[in-house]
């Protein structure tokens, strides 16, 4: 019987001291499905993400991947693969070598066709002997992409991916990751903070407030149906105030400019 759900994270908590930062969090997804994790500062996020990466270990609750207990695996046994926020490239590497860089050491894990098949999903080829300081913010994030990827992640997580950039580029990184994901069948976790990027990039969304799940459900239901107070103001007040804005982005503007 095929599996319903590749990721399962059932019952998680995580303190930090004396301070409870995640308290049972439970959640379920599939290869190939985007999942954002969404709320205010502080509510647990990047935690919750590295969690699942294997940065930090849960004081309780189970992580399975594929079937698999993976809480007791060490980060680089998990398979997963993170963008921090920053991008930590190379500064003083070409954009060719930045990419290159995690292969070093795993020869023959991706291969020419594969690595020149990647390039151009994310349109790097005219920038490969560029050096990182020569690059905007957009392209920055794609090496960053291209970097991780050619590491074949079982899960890709991003943190904060879009924060960095704005208008137009945010818009062209955010399609790019929605056809990474479902191109490569690639379970990609984003954290955010902004309900906006959450409601149009993901099919899954997690808010937490203050370490507990607030909702989990597709961005449909969460639109539809929002489970308590704190999500419906959380989300649809944000929403409300940015809708000028978002209408006027789109407005006059039949397709996105990806080359920023
Ligand atoms: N290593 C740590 N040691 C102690 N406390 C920590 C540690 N990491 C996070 N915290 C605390 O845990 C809480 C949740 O932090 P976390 O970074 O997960 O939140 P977040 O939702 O990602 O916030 P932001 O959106 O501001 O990045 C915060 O109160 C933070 O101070």
């Amino acid at each position: 019987m095929p599996r319903l759900h590749d990721l399962e994270l059932i019952g998680i908590d995580k303190s930090f001291a004396t301070s409870k930062v995640l308290s049972d969090i439970s959640i379920s997804l599939k290869n190939g499905e985007i999942l954002s994790i969404l709320g205010p500062s502080g509510c647990g996020k990047t935690t919750l993400l590295n969690l699942i990466l294997g940065l930090e270990q849960a004081d309780a609750g189970k992580i399975l991947y594929e079937d698999r207990e993976v809480n007791c695996l060490p980060m680089e046994k998990r398979g997963f693969n993170i963008v921090f926020q920053d991008y930590a490239l190379f500064p003083h590497l070409s954009v060719d070598k930045n990419i290159r860089y995690g292969l070093a050491n795993k020869k023959g894990l991706t291969s020419e066709a594969e690595l020149a098949e990647l390039i151009d999903l994310l349109d790097l080829g005219p920038h490969l002997k560029k050096r990182i300081d020569q690059l905007s913010g957009g392209q920055k994030q794609r090496v960053a992409l291209a970097r991780t990827l050619v590491m074949k992640p079982k899960i890709l997580l991003l943190d904060e991916p879009l924060s960095a950039l704005d208008g137009m580029i945010k818009e062209g990184i955010k399609q790019r990751i929605i056809k990474i994901a479902k191109q490569m069948n690639l379970m990609t976790i984003i954290v955010t903070h902004d309900p906006e990027e959450a409601l149009t990039m993901s099919d899954k969304v997690l808010i937490l407030e203050k370490g507990r799940v607030a909702q989990f459900g597709t961005r449909e239901e969460i639109v539809a149906s929002p489970a308590n107070s704190f999500v419906k103001n959380f989300i649809l007040e944000q929403l409300e105030s940015k809708k000028e804005n978002i209408m006027k982005l789109f407005a006059g503007k039949k397709e996105f400019q990806l080359d920023y």
